[in-house]
């Protein structure tokens, strides 16, 4: 039965207040036995630690060694954790207790902000319109964010338009917060061109009108955490993931076949390349497999920003990336395609990129210039 056929006929409703306490997992939720999580046995990844402040001091040494650790974590896996950000710890405390707010209303409330089938914004629970196995074990709040001057109420709006006025002060507080994910995905843009040669500004100045996405996950704790997955492997098709954990852990990586773990830290975000900054590169910073697990002990909430080009970007490498080692990998796209791709005709799995590029070459006389 096709995923559109299965949300008209058994629109079957994840409630997490209910779905938690419940040992009897429905079938739905239970991944296959290869894919089913291990979390006892994965080990740490280490992941370089990224001084902001001292990249932007500009200090030639400090910016030279940062750039040298940010591109062999690049080109190995494609995360780093970001540290001495200067993003307000207040904010970042705003942010997880209005999630909690959120999060924490009884489902009826919560639907008000339904994500709709087909639409990528608003509360979802667990997918059940778009999917019908291998479910996630969440619930997800998303909603756009727009660098455009003109938009600078983007988010704050969306939540009293669809929330109403209770949540005014929910949405300057991840309006604020989305700000500040923008901002420092751009200074992280600079650093990753100096990384890559290209100076500082270039893809700093593709994403400085970014059309991003910011999304609250909340993942209820489980019964049988063993048979789920919180979010399933995947790779993040959009191009920078500014990702805040809570305190409780369960964001794994696949590196060199093995899941490896990446433990909470309340001063850091955990950065990583998406596909859309992998095909940017030529290929040359990876975006890699990644997933969250769930635990028995304590529900497990993140807060993701994700990083996209303004819908009218080409996502094309510069020439100093391309070579006759390293000859261009995917034809030139936009965003919203793939984004529409994601959404509409795949479910994103193992090798999105690679299937959008099927897909693109298929759907029109795909040109790989220069
Ligand atoms: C553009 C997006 C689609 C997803 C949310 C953002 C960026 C990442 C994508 C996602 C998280 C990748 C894993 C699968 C997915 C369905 C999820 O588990 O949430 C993806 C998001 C989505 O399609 O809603
Ligand atoms: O919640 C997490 O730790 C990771 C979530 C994730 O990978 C995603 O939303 O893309
Ligand atoms: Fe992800």
């Amino acid at each position: 039965m096709s995923s559109a056929n299965y949300a008209e006929q058994k629109p079957f409703v994840f409630d997490a207040s209910i779905f938690q306490k419940q040992s009897n997992i429905p079938q739905e939720f239970i991944w296959p036995d290869d894919e089913k999580p291990n979390p006892e046995s994965s080990p740490v990844l280490h992941v370089p630690r990224i001084d902001l402040k001292g990249f932007l001091s500009g200090d030639p040494l400090v910016v030279s060694t940062t750039a040298e650790l940010v591109k062999q974590a690049c080109v190995e896996h494609g995360f780093f954790l970001l540290v001495n950000h200067g993003v307000d710890f207040e904010l970042l405390k705003l942010a997880h207790k209005n999630m909690e707010f959120f999060f924490e209303k009884p489902l009826q409330e919560k639907l008000k902000a339904d994500r709709k089938y087909g639409e990528s914004f608003g509360y979802a629970s667990s997918f059940t319109k778009r999917f019908s196995s291998k479910l996630p074990w969440k619930e997800t709040l998303t909603f756009r964010y727009s660098a455009d001057q003109k938009d600078s109420n983007i988010v704050e709006s969306y939540f009293l338009n669809t929330l109403g006025e209770e949540f005014q002060e929910f949405g300057k507080v991840f309006q604020k917060y989305s700000d500040a994910m923008s901002n420092i995905s751009l200074s992280v843009m600079e650093l990753l061109g100096v990384s890559l040669g290209v100076g500082p500004k270039y893809f700093r100045e593709f994403f400085e009108e970014n059309d991003s996405v910011m999304r609250l996950n909340n993942y209820p704790l489980c019964q049988k955490p063993d048979l789920v997955l919180g979010t399933g492997p995947h790779r993040d098709p959009t191009s920078l993931t500014v990702l805040h954990q809570d305190d409780v852990g369960g964001l794994e990586v696949l590196v060199n076949g093995i899941w490896h773990f990446i433990p909470p830290d309340p001063q850091a975000f955990v950065v990583n390349v998406g596909d859309t900054f992998m095909a940017l590169t030529n290929g040359i910073y990876k975006s890699c497999f990644h997933r969250a697990v769930v635990n028995s002990r304590s529900p497990r909430r993140s807060l993701a920003f994700f990083l996209c080009p303004k819908e009218d970007k080409v996502v094309k490498p510069p020439n100093e990336l391309i070579s006759s080692d390293n000859p261009r990998l995917y034809p030139d796209f936009k965003w919203p395609d793939l984004h529409e791709f994601t959404q509409k005709c795949y479910r994103v799995d193992m090798n999105t990129l690679d299937a959008f590029v099927k897909w693109l070459g298929s759907s029109q006389n795909m040109a790989i210039s220069a």
